[in-house]
């Protein structure tokens, strides 16, 4: 198992075909985790995603954000809950103890009470300004640190991240990185999948185990 993990998510902006063209001609085996994030679908759709994309990350998990019934449908190994998803006690209730539950968090109190509540691992940004939350005041590498002290499971960094700021990112003790547009918007998404994992894979920084 790799130190620091990669997380892809698909960008709500593209259909599936596109995402399949482009994971064809990508090193997916260089991603850990690819996340199914296509809010605006419905759970059918969002099952038949899982079932065209899965062959192409072969070895890579693929967790499905929210939709807990399409996760059960196709036997997701993850899930991904956000602010209005079920909570992660509720999620806890109704998944097989194998799957894996990550949970979108903004605030140190909100990490704590996921990891609590039994969450596998948070997602906490976003870190950097990101064109994927326009607006919106990104949070910092301070608060990621605060989030990755406070926090008794992995917390993986997500917004705005990059090859370049990396190992910044990383040197907070966090998990490892989520990234939606900078890998599936690129222009060159096979290249900019090893630079992330070159990133990752270079940098020297431990894991911090949190609450210490
Ligand atoms: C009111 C409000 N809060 C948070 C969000 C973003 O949702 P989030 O839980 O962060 O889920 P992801 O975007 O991380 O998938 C929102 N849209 N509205
Ligand atoms: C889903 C999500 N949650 C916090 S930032 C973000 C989007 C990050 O997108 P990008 O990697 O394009 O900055
Ligand atoms: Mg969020």
């Amino acid at each position: 198992m790799r130190k620091h993990s990669l997380h892809v998510m698909t960008t709500g902006q593209q259909e599936l075909a596109r995402v399949a063209e482009i994971a064809g001609q990508c090193p997916t085996e260089l991603i850990d985790v690819l996340h199914i994030r296509e809010k605006q679908r419905g759970a059918g759709e969002i099952t038949a995603w899982y079932a065209a994309l899965k062959p192409l990350f072969a070895q890579s998990a693929v967790h499905i954000n929210d939709r807990l019934d399409a996760a059960l449908a196709v036997g997701a190994p993850g899930v991904q809950l956000a602010y209005n998803s079920l909570s992660v006690s509720q999620s806890r209730r109704i998944l097989p103890p194998s799957v894996s539950i990550g949970c979108s968090v903004h605030s140190a109190e909100e990490a704590a009470a996921a990891a609590e509540q039994g969450a596998d691992y948070v997602l906490y940004g976003h870190i950097f300004d990101s064109n994927s939350k326009p607006g919106l005041a990104p949070r910092g590498i301070q608060a990621l640190a605060d989030v990755v002290k406070a926090c008794s499971v992995p917390v993986i960094a997500i917004g705005g991240i990059e090859p370049g700021n990396v190992d910044e990112v990383l040197s907070t003790g966090c998990a490892g990185v989520a990234v939606l547009s900078s890998v599936l918007l690129h222009a060159e998404p096979a290249a900019q999948i090893r630079r992330f994992r070159e990133a990752i894979d270079r940098s020297h920084h431990n894991l911090r185990s949190g609450l210490n």
